[in-house]
């Protein structure tokens, strides 16, 4: 089983310079794309002992979804860059891991045909869909109907994206825009059109209240990294939030997700689930987010590298390999399960 590390080497070998850029890069000077994975490394555990460890289990569930293991996949933008089968090897992946896809509003395959691909291995797959609130609501609500129609379980609301992170290595490298071939299959209209995304300057916490009246589905809010906006949330009856920067994508010089954890996990005070992404690269950094107060983590170019380097199976090589590292560290660390991981383990 490859590293990540190595997955992204072999990623790198085979997607174009532009694309791979794309993927890898954040916003500004990156300083928060490298904060991510440093505020991991500055961390170190200290392990329990004698705890009995002989049978551990690693599922937990989140807004009415099982997971077979605390990691699940961030949404990403435009897979069928970086593989011919795109979402559709991701989704397959997911269900044969036992863990959620959150599908991205920027997917280049169809929900429909992504949800048929994860029912190929499993009858009852818990994908999620991920959206940026448009200006024009009723084209909103048929994406939210569209989405539910096909079979998504939870809906991820974006909400740190008020205007698209400058991304200089897209400018550099002039990619602005998908290749003419592919298209952001979940923005077609009813006149068969594809609209652009828009991001979102104008939403409020009202807007987060409508989405409650349109949809029955659990919602949950990407992108919150303020204690404050934390209580908003849980104010606002959302069922969990992703404390997320987006990769380090939209605000550089933002903090790290893992050092923003904390005070938002002691503002939710256990309310709603959290889920921390941003730099999860091994097992050990799985632990540190769960013991200072995530439920879960998700990951995102992880996938990305493994899809490119190898569709379904790279997808799988990242999630098993993640999943035998978390396993590992949960032993060594005296948890048999995530609720054996407290804040002690942590300095
Ligand atoms: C290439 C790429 C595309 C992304 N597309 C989206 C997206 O469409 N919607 C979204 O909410 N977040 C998007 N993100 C952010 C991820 O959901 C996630 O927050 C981030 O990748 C986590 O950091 P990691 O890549 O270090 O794991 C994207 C990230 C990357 C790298
Ligand atoms: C204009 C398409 C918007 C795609 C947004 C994808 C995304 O969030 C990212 O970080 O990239």
């Amino acid at each position: 089983m490859r590293t990540i590390a190595e997955l992204e080497t072999a990623a790198r070998r085979r997607l174009a310079p532009a694309h791979y850029d794309f993927y890898a890069g954040g916003a500004g000077e990156e300083e928060t794309l490298r904060a991510n994975e440093e505020a991991f490394r500055r961390r170190v555990l200290v392990p329990r002992v004698l705890r009995n460890v002989g049978k551990r289990d690693l599922a937990v569930e989140l807004a009415g979804s099982p997971l077979s293991m605390p990691v699940l996949l961030s949404p990403t933008a435009f897979h069928r860059l970086a593989h011919p089968d795109g979402e559709l090897a991701t989704a397959r992946a997911a269900a044969r891991a036992g863990t959620v896809l959150v599908v991205s509003m920027a997917a280049t395959t169809a929900i429909e045909d992504i949800v048929a691909a994860a029912r190929e291995v499993t009858d009852d797959p818990a994908l999620w869909f991920q959206l940026y609130l448009q200006p024009d609501r009723e084209f909103t609500k048929a994406v939210i109907c569209r989405a539910e129609r096909a079979g998504v379980k939870a809906l991820v609301v974006t909400v740190d994206s008020a205007v698209f992170g400058k991304r200089e290595r897209d400018h550099r490298n002039g990619f602005l825009d998908l290749p003419p071939e592919l298209s952001v299959e979940n923005m077609r209209d009813d006149t068969g059109r594809v609209r652009d995304i828009e991001m979102p300057a104008e939403l409020t916490w009202t807007d987060v209240e409508w989405l409650r009246t349109i949809s029955g589905l659990p919602i949950l809010l990407k992108g919150i990294l303020h204690p404050s906006d934390a209580r908003l949330a849980v104010e606002a009856g959302v069922s969990g939030l992703v404390v997320s920067n987006h990769g380090g994508r939209q605000l550089d010089s933002a903090v790290s997700t893992m050092d923003a954890l904390p005070a938002v996990a002691s503002a939710v005070d256990g309310a709603i689930p959290l889920i921390l992404d941003g730099g999860v690269r091994r097992g050990t950094d799985v632990v540190k987010a769960l013991a200072l107060g995530a439920s879960a983590v998700g990951i995102g170019r992880p996938a990305l590298w493994g899809l490119a380097a190898a569709g379904t199976e790279g997808v799988t090589e990242v999630l098993e390999g993640l999943r035998e590292e978390v396993d590992r560290a949960f032993a060594l660390c005296g948890a048999a399960d995530p609720a054996g991981l407290t804040a002690e383990l942590v300095r």
